[in-house]
């Protein structure tokens, strides 16, 4: 459906001089390939590139290296219109807040047509019924049909963005923190719509949240990343406990009402700046199991064993019916519980701050 493979943003930005440019890694080394019909949750810190995946899927962000394929094809060697077509056609994406994405003089009509005339799909009529079409989809009245988006709620600017990342009847939707823009109480409604969409129609999802809880809820797979880089690709069905990356475990750790009643995994220190990771493992100056060795490589992907046993190589294993596969030197042991692991984790981090942690002024403060 759609894939990327060794895929690397790098985002030029003025540093602290007048001339000086400074690199920002926002995604390094990004592989990862979604199936039809599959939901794949995207999880991380604030800054950890989530964004910037969504974007490089839908073809909002060209790689600085690396391939982007959707139903096959490297849109990148494309044209510029080649791409817009294929992508256009393959990808919906649905952005965080519908009051800055949709465009603001045009009508609901008109925003829901307008993917249609760019792409030239049928009669001006069969264009009009599909707006109509597109509407009821998603449960919108045909009253609002002529009205601007400020005249709208909040809840029905997001139905709108939903319709018209479906008018081309696409197979993957990119979905990036589709519901945090809302008032609490229209957010359940909306996710219920986004699942129940991609039931019926059959689509591929890619779900960004910041909500934790909701990403294991909805998706078959979670992605775990960090600093740019994707960590772990879990079956949610195993989630939290079956994670073996250390980062996975103390996301969920740190987010109520998925562990027992225990205080979250400490990590030390702040997240490092993605304008100058740390060498090998990008976690490994925050992580209670780091060694020299994480200093020196980025371990390669390794699948986790089906039983929850020993590892296998990198493509070996699976759990639940999906692929599971982290990348670290010293992976948590399956089956280990959260009391453990909190345990292990403070008896480990006075003693192991880990190796050649950035100096303090190449780290910036999360909030
Ligand atoms: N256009 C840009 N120019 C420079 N740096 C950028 C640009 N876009 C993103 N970044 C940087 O790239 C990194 C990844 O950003 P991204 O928005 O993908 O993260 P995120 O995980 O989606 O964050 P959040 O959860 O806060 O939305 C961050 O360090 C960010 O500051």
């Amino acid at each position: 459906m759609a894939e990327l493979r060794d895929v690397h943003v790098v985002h030029r930005t003025r540093g602290g001089g007048m001339f000086d440019r400074e690199r920002v890694y926002a995604l390094t080394g990004a592989d990862l390939a979604i199936a039809p019909g599959e939901t794949v949750g995207i999880v991380g810190e604030s800054g950890c590139g989530k964004s910037t995946l969504a974007k490089v899927l839908v073809g909002l962000q060209q790689p600085t290296s690396g391939v982007v394929s959707v139903a096959g094809h490297d849109v990148w060697s494309m044209s510029a219109a080649e791409r817009r077509e294929h992508i256009g056609a393959g990808v919906g994406m649905i952005f965080q807040d519908p009051s800055t994405s949709l465009n603001r003089r045009m009508p609901v009509r008109d925003i829901l047509r307008d993917p249609l005339d760019v792409h030239g799909r049928g009669t001006r009529a069969e264009r009009e019924a599909r707006v109509e079409e597109l509407m009821a989809l998603v449960g919108l009245p045909r009253s609002v049909a002529d009205v601007l988006p400020s005249q709208l709620s909040g809840g029905q600017r997001q139905r709108v963005s939903i319709a018209r990342a479906l008018a081309l009847e696409p197979r993957l939707i990119v979905a990036d923190e589709p519901t945090s823009a809302l008032d609490v109480s229209v957010r359940a409604q909306i996710l219920n719509l986004l699942l129940d969409l991609k039931e019926r129609l059959g689509l591929a999802m890619v779900f960004v949240s910041h909500d934790i809880q909701t990403v294991k809820r909805v998706s078959d797979r979670v992605v775990t990343m960090y600093l740019g880089r994707i960590v772990e690709q879990t079956p949610a069905e195993v989630l939290p406990t079956g994670s073996r990356h250390p980062y996975t475990r103390a996301l969920f750790s740190a987010t109520p009402g998925l562990l027992s009643p225990i205080d979250p995994i400490p990590l030390i220190g702040p997240v490092p700046s993605a304008t100058r990771p740390p060498s090998g493992c990008p976690f490994r100056t925050r992580c209670w199991k780091a060694t020299e060795v994480c200093a020196e490589s980025m371990p390669e992907p390794q699948a986790a064993a089906s039983d929850g046993g020993s590892d296998g190589g990198s493509d070996g294993g699976s759990d639940g019916g999906q692929a599971h596969e982290f990348r670290c030197h010293h992976p948590v042991p399956a089956g280990t519980g959260d009391a453990e692991l909190v345990a292990l984790a403070r008896a480990a981090t006075p003693k192991n701050p880990g190796p050649e942690r950035p100096a303090t002024d190449d780290v910036e403060e999360t909030a």
